[in-house]
């Protein structure tokens, strides 16, 4: 099985380019997603969020705030540790369950999509990675425009991430998603033809198919050797 990274900055465009994956037939598992469902009224995740950060981030029908919460662990690295040490364990099994069932499907290549890729060290899991990077005001523009948010709370967003000039310096595949969509759809096509291109041995082994072929080879194996033995 090969597991595609995709990561970049907030707002740099990976909903966009999960998209054309999952247009293309490729299935993506989303962790903004996964830590959505985690967040869930009386879920692991909310009892520990709302044990440590207290009844006050609530809405009044028990679900978490999250404008509320993004407020206060976006202006604060401490509470944003925090955050991040509660929720990493939920996420990590979310998303494992996730490649699992995409695994019984036999599905041989996925795509993991992870804001915090790096940051969690989840890029370990996977290969290539593709980092969507994007001009720093660009990234500002689309941000405050999708969120209609004040230049302030979305720079401390920005802020609260790995730089991704940095994120760019740790990829195998580079997008430079600052320009029109037609220009990122070209070079999803190139990216496109490189991930899809035949699985290795190791990535092969790993898939269902593999493990099944592997399986039944050995135990042809074995019973060839009792049989001559
Ligand atoms: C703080 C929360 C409640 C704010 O919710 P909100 O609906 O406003 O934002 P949303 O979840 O849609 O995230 C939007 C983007 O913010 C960025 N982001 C989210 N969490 C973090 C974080 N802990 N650190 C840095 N950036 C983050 C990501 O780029 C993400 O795509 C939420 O982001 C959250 O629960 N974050 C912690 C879980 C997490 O780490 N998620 C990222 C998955 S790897
Ligand atoms: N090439 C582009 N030209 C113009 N707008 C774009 C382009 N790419 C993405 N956008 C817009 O920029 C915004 C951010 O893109 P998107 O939501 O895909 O980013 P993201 O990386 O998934 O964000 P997040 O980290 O918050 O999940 C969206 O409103 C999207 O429509």
């Amino acid at each position: 099985m090969r597991i595609v990274g995709l990561t970049g900055g907030i707002a740099s465009g990976k909903s966009t380019v999960s998209n054309l994956f999952k247009a293309h037939g490729i299935p993506v598992v989303d962790a903004d997603v996964v830590a959505r469902n985690i967040l869930m009224e009386g879920t692991g995740g909310w009892k520990k969020v709302v044990a440590a950060f207290g009844e006050d981030i609530l809405l009044d029908n028990g679900e978490v705030d999250r404008a509320k919460l993004g407020q206060i662990v976006f202006s604060d690295l401490e509470k944003r540790q925090l955050l991040n040490r509660l929720l990493a364990p939920f996420i990590s099994h979310g998303m494992l369950m996730e490649v699992l069932k995409l695994w019984i499907k036999g599905c041989s290549i996925i795509v993991l999509d992870v804001p915090l890729l790096f940051e969690a060290k989840i890029d370990k899991w996977t290969k290539p990675i593709v980092v969507i990077w994007v001009d720093p005001e660009t990234q500002l523009q689309r941000l405050m425009t999708r969120d209609g948010s004040m230049e302030e709370e979305a720079k401390s967003r920005i802020n609260a991430q790995m730089s991704l000039d940095l994120k760019r310096s740790k990829a195998d595949i580079v997008i430079d998603n600052t320009s029109s969509l037609e220009a990122l759809h070209e070079q999803f096509q190139e990216v496109l033809t490189q991930i899809t291109k035949p699985l290795t041995w190791t990535e092969f082994l790993l898939s269902r198919n593999g493990a099944f072929l592997a399986l039944f080879s050995t135990l042809v194996s074995v019973a060839i050797f009792k049989k001559s033995s």
